[in-house]
């Protein structure tokens, strides 16, 4: 049986570069062979079944011959019963041979595509921050559905469906040319002159039918976007508008469709005439041969068999070719999906980690006393070379103590953050965490020691032990509510409608910024990192939900290193240092009250904290 070992993305042979041209045929199998290597085996079987079934189709007009010769026009009951038996024969093992060959190949199209995507999203995880930037989420997303769809239909259908015809369309003609040269030539020419129409006309239709797809998509995410901005819609009362404009969608659809039937019906009728026609034909100089007695009414019979045989093979084969070159577009999608380097490199322990391989020792052992230090770093976005987003910054953050952030907004505080986590690394310049360069650490055991707080804390569609256990997947019950009642979240979350298995995200509860905030706080409680990054919401919270928020905060930065993109008063107040920023530059750094001396763009941040505190207050 198949082979369990999957394909991943470095298994691509990498002289398939991202920006080859068109794909061939031969180079397309070739990109995905590494995925169909492991099913070898089931391939083989899949290749027999093929042959055997060719073989027993071809058989069949021979078994038609011996039907209308000994059985339909003979006068023996016993041989008519005989070319009854045998046709039954071979109608058993070629339903044996096609259920073979149907569950064979269409097992090994769905195996290839359930490891190929699982090779495409293994990789998409890993990539660079920025490369999702720059490439739509919904572009990625339909690789992984559309053109994944489009390579079983290819690896599953169309490549045996080819395979067969090939076969049968030389197993029909040597047939042929056995039986009756005159005919055999005769249906040698006649074969592409009835093709030929049909096969350009079928090309039209199927443009239509593209077209026709395409514009139902339209329809589709139309309604999609409607649905999701329902709420402006009904607010500017603009139900009857978008009505209207949806109907001019749909109408076009039908228009394009109304094309293509059209098309597709007067296909059918031009295949119908020239089919009996070009039958008609063989029939006509075969009869005459017949009735002079030099072919028997079987011989004509399976001559007309083979030959519809070798008709629908050769349209089978373009109709194939066809698709052969949708599936090499998306093959090209696939392989330039798979061929984007990760920036940072790919984790040892996270690949080792799917590999099923035990890390958690790799993964402790980093674990202690965390002291951070930026050491003249300069960075740059790398969509913006001209810009520094920080520039010879440097900032140390002693083990256990707290660092808050504060400047103007694009001053560089988030960058800081980023840069920590190392989804970028910068230009010049280091990093440090107790001593050593951070890129010198394996990705997840740096990450593994921080907790990140951020503004919008993510939530996934899931309920809230789920959430709140993302960052220690094996934490007990026990632990997770201890963690929540710590982050002042567990009252509220008990007074959800089905407490902690309450589902939370997209469609779910409806949870309000400070309460968020506190899950995310819990989360991070829960993990418990030797390193906090907190970016504070800045969108004011009411004052009960403020100081819940506050009072989780100092639970959590309790002895451990901190940085904070500090918008609160309080926090800052607190802050065992604060870093004013200022264009990507450090403009000064001390307490609060130091500061408010030496630093006026500090000052005139601090009183503007103030007024609002104040405000918020009265
Ligand atoms: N992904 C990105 N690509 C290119 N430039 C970016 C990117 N993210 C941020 N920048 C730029 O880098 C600079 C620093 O941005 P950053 O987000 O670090 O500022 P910030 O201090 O966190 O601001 P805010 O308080 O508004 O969040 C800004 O000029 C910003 O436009």
């Amino acid at each position: 049986m198949p082979d369990s070992r999957a394909p991943s993305a470095t298994d691509i042979a990498p002289s398939q570069s991202p920006k080859s041209a068109s794909l061939s045929a031969t180079s397309m199998a070739r990109a995905l062979w590494p995925f169909v290597r492991p099913y070898k085996l089931v391939l083989v079987c899949a290749a027999l079944a093929l042959v055997f079934t060719a073989g027993i189709t071809l058989s069949i007009g021979q078994g038609v011959r011996l039907l209308v010769d000994e059985g339909l026009t003979g006068d023996s009951t016993q041989a008519l019963s005989h070319a009854v038996f045998i046709i039954m024969v071979l109608a058993v093992l070629m339903a044996l041979g096609t259920y073979t060959r149907h569950y064979l190949v269409s097992w090994l199209g769905e195996r290839v595509v359930a490891d190929l995507r699982k090779a495409v999203f293994d990789h998409i995880v890993t990539l660079h921050p920025s490369y999702f930037e720059t490439n739509r989420s919904g572009e990625i997303m339909s690789r992984l559905t559309t053109d994944t769809t489009l390579l079983q239909q290819i690896i599953g259908t169309s490549f045996s469906m080819a395979l067969r015809s090939a076969l049968m369309f030389v197993g029909a003609l040597i047939l042929l040319l056995f039986t009756n040269l005159k005919l055999s030539l005769m249906v040698l020419i006649g074969v592409p002159l009835v093709l030929l129409p049909i096969t350009l006309y079928g090309r039209r239709v199927r443009k239509l039918s593209k077209a026709s797809q395409d514009s139902i998509a339209d329809v589709g995410s139309y309604a999609g976007e409607i649905i999701q901005h329902i709420k402006t819609v009904q607010s500017y009362t603009r139900e009857r508008h978008e009505m209207q404009a949806f109907s001019g969608e749909v109408e076009v659809a039908f228009g394009v469709a109304k094309r293509r039937v059209r098309q597709r019906s007067l296909l059918i009728a031009v295949v119908i005439l020239m089919m009996f026609g070009a039958v008609s034909g063989l029939i006509l100089v075969g009869g005459n041969d017949m009735i002079a007695g030099r072919i028997t009414s079987g011989d004509l019979a399976a001559f007309v068999f083979y030959a519809v045989m070798m008709g629908s093979a050769v349209a089978t084969i373009s109709e194939v070719y066809s698709e052969l070159q949708r599936a090499t577009g998306a093959t090209e999608r696939l392989i330039d999906l798979l061929n984007v380097k990760a920036e940072i490199p790919v984790s040892e322990v996270a690949s080792s980690q799917t590999a099923g391989q035990d890390t958690d020792s790799k993964v402790d052992g980093a674990q202690g006393e965390a002291q951070l230090a930026f050491e003249s770093v300069t960075f740059h976005y790398p969509s913006r070379p001209d810009k520094p987003a920080l520039e010879e910054l440097s900032l140390d953050v002693p083990a256990g103590k707290s660092l808050a952030l504060v400047g103007p907004s694009g001053a560089g505080k988030s960058t800081m953050m980023d840069l920590l986590q190392r989804f970028y690394d910068p230009q010049s310049g280091r990093i440090t965490l107790n001593g050593s360069d951070i890129r010198d650490l394996d990705t997840v055991v740096l990450r593994s020691q921080m907790a990140v707080v951020p503004q919008q804390p993510a939530l996934f569609t899931a309920d809230v032990w789920y959430n709140l256990r993302y960052g220690k997947p094996d934490a007990s019950d026990e632990e997770v509510i201890a963690a929540a009642k710590a982050a002042h979240a567990h009252e509220f979350i008990e007074q959800l409608p089905d407490g902690y298995n309450s589902h939370l995200g997209e469609q779910g509860a409806r949870l309000s910024g400070g309460q968020r905030q506190r899950l995310a706080i819990a989360r991070a409680i829960l993990k418990d990192p030797t390193i906090l990054l907190l970016d504070e919401a800045t969108s004011a919270l009411d004052a009960e939900s403020e100081h819940h928020v506050q009072r989780a905060l100092e639970t959590l930065m309790k002895d451990r290193t901190t940085i904070i993109i500090a918008h609160r008063l309080a926090t800052i107040l607190h802050a065992d240092n604060i870093a004013v920023l200022e264009n990507g530059r450090l403009v000064a750094q001390g307490r609060h009250q130091q500061l408010v001396e030496s630093s006026p763009l500090y000052k005139r941040l601090a009183e503007l904290q103030f007024r609002e505190a104040q405000t918020q207050e009265s």
